[in-house]
């Protein structure tokens, strides 16, 4: 298994994702909130936080892509599917897994401020700062987290380990010293 060092346990994810849906509910408290999760690194940590938000929630989804199978990012980000909904006059919470060079989520913010929303903010559960190409700084965030590739809780490595329940940091040498596919 090419990914075994655990970073952030079940346990320590759980807990801080409690935390962040609390500051949101008392941020957005009296109003609803659209919650756009960014397909598909996104959709465990989105499934868990929206649970602990105490406000009404509407949720929609966006796919991007930029590393397709890849450690590195392309430099070009691609919408794959966009919103079902207007969010004109809505308050918006993008969420997502990891900011790493930052160009994903300075892209999805560009977009989606030109759609006229009431609000826009992002909560972003992982933060890998010493990476980023841009200046984005997320409004909400976990952890953050060393520079390091991680998989797990939704993080893949060419499309795999999305569905470890704790977050590993992905170790491809020893992977491949013991006869790991990758
Ligand atoms: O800050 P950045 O350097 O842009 O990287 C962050 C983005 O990269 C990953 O998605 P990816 O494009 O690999 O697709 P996925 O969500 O389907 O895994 C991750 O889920 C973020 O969306
Ligand atoms: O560390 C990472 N892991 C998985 N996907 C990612 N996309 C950007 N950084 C990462
Ligand atoms: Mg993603």
């Amino acid at each position: 298994m090419g990914a075994s060092k655990v970073l952030l346990t079940k346990k320590q994810i759980q807990s801080r994702v409690r935390e962040l849906g609390q500051s949101i509910t008392y941020d957005y408290a009296g109003h609803e909130l659209v919650v756009v999760g960014i397909l598909t690194g996104s959709f465990i940590f989105l499934a868990d936080l929206v649970r602990t938000i105490d406000v009404p929630v509407v949720i929609d989804f966006m796919s991007l892509s930029s590393y397709g199978a890849l450690t590195e990012s392309s430099g070009e980000v691609r919408i794959l599917k966009d919103l079902e909904m207007p969010v004109e006059g809505k308050n918006v919470l993008v969420v997502e897994d990891i900011v790493d060079t930052g160009l994903t989520l300075t892209y999805v913010v560009e977009v989606l401020k030109k759609r006229r929303p009431q609000s826009l903010k992002v909560c972003v559960l992982l933060d890998k700062p010493s990476r980023r190409k841009t200046a984005f700084v997320p409004d909400y965030c976990g952890f953050v987290i060393p520079d390091e590739f991680v998989v797990g809780y939704g993080l893949d490595y060419a499309g795999k380990y999305r569905n470890l329940p704790d977050i590993r940091i992905l170790e491809l040498k020893k992977a491949k010293g013991q006869g790991g596919d990758e």
